[in-house]
């Protein structure tokens, strides 16, 4: 099986001349399709960079990044948004427009792919918002949501155009104990219908059982890599 995620002998460098600071170093990880991978180490350890690097979101220096068979070091701009068209992402402040409802948030997502465009798009997502048990906020302002109802649909609309890769960034971090572990299960649940691989920083570790696999950071090195049983057990 082919990795839909390869890094091998990643370098990453912020700042110029004297103020050049390293903050990855020799990254070597590969992931397969279908995947729950939950990153997690100390803040500052280079987890966010590592994620918007293997999300296309920044620009690859020095070593090899492969996204879905796509060369990340040195792609061009255009081939950069092709990868990054077939990514869902998640973030802690789920970045929702707050004048739109939850459905047009999730409609948008559909917009941006051609092949949806004359599907009904109304109905896929209101389909996909009942699938996270937001079938009765489907016409509300997200502004009117609580945290983990914003985060579901923050969900729905990285999920709906079945990405093949799902990025995530501290999603349960504004999140009480019982909303976090229902947004994760239920990113797991469509993912695994779906087939597709997830990515997730989190320094939440009630939620770590969820991942089939655990890669832990320390100091721009990737430390260990381990099987979600044995490190939680
Ligand atoms: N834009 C930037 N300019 C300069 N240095 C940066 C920049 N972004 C990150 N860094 C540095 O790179 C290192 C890794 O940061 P990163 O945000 O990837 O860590 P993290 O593990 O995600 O931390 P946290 O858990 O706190 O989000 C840190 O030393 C940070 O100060």
């Amino acid at each position: 099986m082919q990795p839909v995620i390869s890094v091998h002998q990643l370098n990453h460098y912020f700042g110029e001349g004297e103020l050049r600071k390293q903050a990855l170093f020799d990254i070597n990880l590969d992931i397969y399709p279908g995947e729950i991978v939950i990153m997690t180490g100390p803040s500052g350890s280079g987890k966010t960079t590592l994620l918007t690097l293997m999300g296309g979101l920044r620009s690859a220096q020095e070593g090899n990044l492969k996204i879905l068979g796509q060369e990340m070091n040195g792609a061009s701009k255009k081939a950069m948004r092709q990868v990054r068209q077939q990514i869902g992402y998640i973030f802690q402040a789920h970045n929702l427009l707050t004048f739109l409802t939850a459905k047009q948030n999730v409609r948008m997502s559909l917009e941006l792919h051609e092949r949806f465009l004359d599907q009904n798009m109304d109905e896929i997502a209101t389909d996909i918002l009942k699938t996270v048990g937001l079938g009765n906020r489907v016409d509300y302002y997200t502004d009117n949501l609580s945290g983990g109802q914003k985060q579901r649909v923050a969900i729905a609309r990285a999920l709906v155009s079945h990405p093949k890769i799902v990025l995530a960034d501290e999603p349960t971090a504004a999140l009480d104990k019982k909303s976090g572990r229902d947004v994760v299960e239920m990113m797991q649940k469509l993912a695994k219908e779906q087939g597709c691989t997830i990515l997730l920083v989190t320094h939440d570790n009630r939620i770590l059982d969820i991942a089939d696999r655990i890669v832990y950071m320390e100091d721009g090195r990737l430390a260990a890599n381990s099987d979600a049983v044995a490190l939680v057990e």
